[in-house]
């Protein structure tokens, strides 16, 4: 027998969506998947030819984009940012629904006005997204990159502005913030390597086929 076909996770908030999802589609990880205790990163499946890997959001898409796993599951925030050649997303699967933001502390949003910003210093985790958006109409953006809790940065004087991802807005509440833009709706996607998608066609087009009627089904 070939190789299992390996389908990248992410390991945070996504999974908690994406498990019900391959169960629809026929795939149930074995139970260490699932195991808080467990350190094991690669796990097998009810099918012999699929393995699971887990890893963070950002690496989803690291590794299906050089061929390590064929298939991923991540937000389009992280496509969005890194724009990979190598791959292809062809399900919009419908979960992990959220938007990526401009947002600013509640007093100085009363009194900005976005259309006259020329140069603007912005915390995120996604300076790419960032620049562009900003670089679309003229304005330049200087990131400061982290990796979480940009919501801490205009308080504590590190960037006036974020760029995050928002869902319910309570982060933003909670920490005194407000959203002033919607840079872009965000869902989570199929993601399949470009090569591998020619040189495993008889595995992984059926797969995709897979995906695409669960995503179907849930919708009716
Ligand atoms: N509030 C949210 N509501 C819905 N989906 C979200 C939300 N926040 C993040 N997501 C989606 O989940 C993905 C992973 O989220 P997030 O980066 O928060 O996970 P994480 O476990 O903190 O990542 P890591 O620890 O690997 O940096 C994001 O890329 C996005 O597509
Ligand atoms: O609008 P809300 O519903 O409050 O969701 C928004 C929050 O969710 C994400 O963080 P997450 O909880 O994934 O933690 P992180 O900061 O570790 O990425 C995001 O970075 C925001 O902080």
């Amino acid at each position: 027998m070939s190789e299992p076909v390996i389908i990248a996770v992410p390991k945070g908030r996504i999974l908690e969506e994406a498990l019900p999802l391959l169960a629809r589609v026929g795939i149930v990880p074995e139970p260490a998947f699932v195991d808080k205790n467990s350190r094991a990163l690669r796990f097998s499946t009810n099918r012999p030819d699929i393995d699971i890997i887990r890893v963070r959001a950002f690496d989803v898409a690291t590794f299906v984009a050089h061929g390590a796993a064929q298939l991923g599951i991540v937000g389009s925030d992280v496509l969005m940012e890194f724009d990979y050649s190598e791959l292809y997303a062809p399900v919009d699967l419908g979960i992990g629904g959220c938007r990526i933001s401009v947002a600013e502390p509640e007093d100085m949003a009363a009194k900005d006005d976005p259309r006259g910003w020329s140069h603007v210093r912005i915390a995120t985790k996604y300076p790419h997204i960032t620049a562009k958006h900003f670089a679309a109409r003229g304005v330049q953006a200087e990131c400061v990159k982290l990796n979480g809790a940009m919501e801490l940065a205009p308080k504590l004087d590190l960037a006036p502005r974020i760029v995050d991802l928002v869902s319910s807005g309570r982060t933003l509440k909670e920490n005194g913030l407000v959203e002033v833009e919607v840079i872009a709706e965000v869902t989570s996607r199929l993601i399949v390597n470009r090569a591998a998608f020619k040189t495993r066609v008889g595995e992984v087009v059926p797969l995709v086929d897979a995906f695409r009627r669960a995503v179907e089904d849930q919708a009716a």
